[in-house]
């Protein structure tokens, strides 16, 4: 088989997965061949931030530990509050937060002055704030409402059970979740190590900006662009192999580079069958036989996902708009599941077209949109940018997001229900 010769349905080790498929079946059959990373590191709380937990967690301890007073004010025993107040009580101790309990005579009608997150003391049934107290001496009048019980005391557990449940496996941490998970007193957590993403530009048109340009020659804009993306995924780290010129041997030698230390490696470029188009004619020849060869959407009909040693392969289009949309449609699920996380989809909203366009049944297209107001029921109205150029940068760039134009339709007209993916700010 000639190096040269294009990918085709009969040239094509790959049998039924050279048809094309949709985008959802492409990313299904890139999630089935990830597996999580089987390393699993301990880390510090402090540096857990966005890494996917390895293991449950479970609270060692109720939260909080102890009952304790919500206000600054006065504890008391509802017992000691005989009749309609005021109610004039010795104050017999004080209690700050983080010390325990000073004076106090058991049994003796009386009441504890006491502050925010002080621990309360068996027996003392209510906080009173100190706004409705007047201090005389060492007697506190208690006027207003008689107290109910349990008034401004936080329960020991009351916030989480001893044993409970405080974040899953799979989970990617959240500033949130570390705070519940330091309140809990867990210091350290079992995580996933960070994925390692090899990532290859092919090109010998490309140069980097910065660099001057020879006749023929563009800039690499697609490195930049999956750079920055990957640079959000806190679980992953980036080894970049830079440009790599449309040459068999040298490419190959950077793909075996790649897979031999990275869990996924990603390219763009050299995908769709012709003479220079060396990635897809290597993982013909070399890789195990490619679990997505063709796409039924657009742009990024030819990206390519199969696995590559120990690595999964993702072969993007060149085109920068075609590069971006299958990283994050077809890519990026499967780079999640590397991660051991366990919620893989993409973030979905529902949209309203405010744009009329034709295009061909049977395939998705992902176009750039921009929201242009709000329907009644307050769903996004997005408007489309460009006219569906899978090489421009300008409309992409302009976009808020990127909006799934369904295989069934021929037609988008105003008014149609559309799914909505918003890029987040930056
Ligand atoms: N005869 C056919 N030609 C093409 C087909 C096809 O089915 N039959 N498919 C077209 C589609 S769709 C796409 S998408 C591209 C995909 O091509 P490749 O992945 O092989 O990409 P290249 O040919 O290497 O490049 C395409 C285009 O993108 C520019 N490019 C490449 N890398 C970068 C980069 N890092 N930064 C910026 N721009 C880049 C490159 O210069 C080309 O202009 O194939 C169509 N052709
Ligand atoms: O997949 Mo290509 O991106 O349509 O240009």
């Amino acid at each position: 088989m000639s190096e040269t010769e294009p990918l085709s349905e009969e040239t094509c080790s790959a049998g039924d997965a050279s048809r094309p498929v949709s985008p959802d079946i492409a990313a299904a059959r890139a999630v089935a061949i990830a597996g999580a990373v089987a390393e699993t590191e301990t880390i510090d709380l402090v540096d857990a931030q966005g890494r996917v937990l390895a293991a449950d967690v479970i609270s060692p301890m109720a939260v909080p530990p102890f009952d304790n007073s919500a206000m600054d004010g006065y504890a008391v025993r509802l017992g000691d509050l005989t009749g309609d107040g005021p109610w004039t009580l010795p104050v017999a101790g004080r209690i700050a937060a983080g010390a325990s309990l000073q004076g106090s005579t058991p049994g003796e009608p009386q009441a504890l002055r006491i502050f925010t997150g002080a621990p309360v003391p068996d027996g003392f049934d209510a906080v009173v704030m100190q706004e409705r107290c007047k201090r005389d001496g060492d007697q506190v009048i208690i006027s207003g409402k008689r107290p109910r019980a349990g008034e401004n005391i936080r329960l020991a557990g009351e916030d989480v059970e001893r044993g409970a449940l405080l974040a899953s496996s799979g989970e990617a941490l959240s500033p949130q979740k570390l705070a519940l998970l330091a309140g809990a007193g867990v210091n350290s957590l079992s995580l996933f190590r960070k994925v390692r993403i090899g990532l290859i530009s092919t090109g010998s048109e490309l140069r980097e900006p910065g660099e001057t340009l020879a006749p023929g020659q563009i800039y690499n804009s697609n490195r930049v662009v999956l750079r920055a993306m990957l640079s959000r995924l806190t679980w992953a780290q980036v080894e970049d192999f830079g440009i790599v010129p449309d040459d068999r041997s040298l490419l190959e030698r950077t793909l075996n580079a790649a897979s031999s230390t990275c869990d996924v490696v990603v390219t763009t470029g050299g995908v769709s069958g012709g003479d220079e188009d060396h990635v897809a004619a290597i993982m013909r020849d070399e890789g195990t036989p490619l679990e997505v060869v063709k796409v039924a959407m657009r742009p990024g009909k030819p990206v390519k996902v199969g696995r590559l040693g120990q690595a999964v392969f993702f072969g993007l289009p060149g085109n920068p708009n075609a590069a971006l949309v299958t990283f994050r449609q077809i890519a990026l699920p499967a780079i999640r599941t590397v991660a051991g996380l366990r919620d893989v989809v993409p973030a979905w909203q529902p949209a309203v077209a405010g744009f009329e366009y034709g295009k061909k049944a049977g395939r998705t297209e992902f176009v750039p949109v921009r929201i242009a107001g709000r329907s009644e029921a307050g769903v996004p109205i997005v408007e489309m940018l460009g006219r569906g150029s899978s090489a421009n940068l300008s409309a992409m760039a302009a976009a808020d997001g990127i909006a799934l134009l369904p295989p069934e339709d021929e037609t988008i007209r105003p008014g149609m229900p559309l799914r909505y993916e918003a890029f987040r700010m930056p």
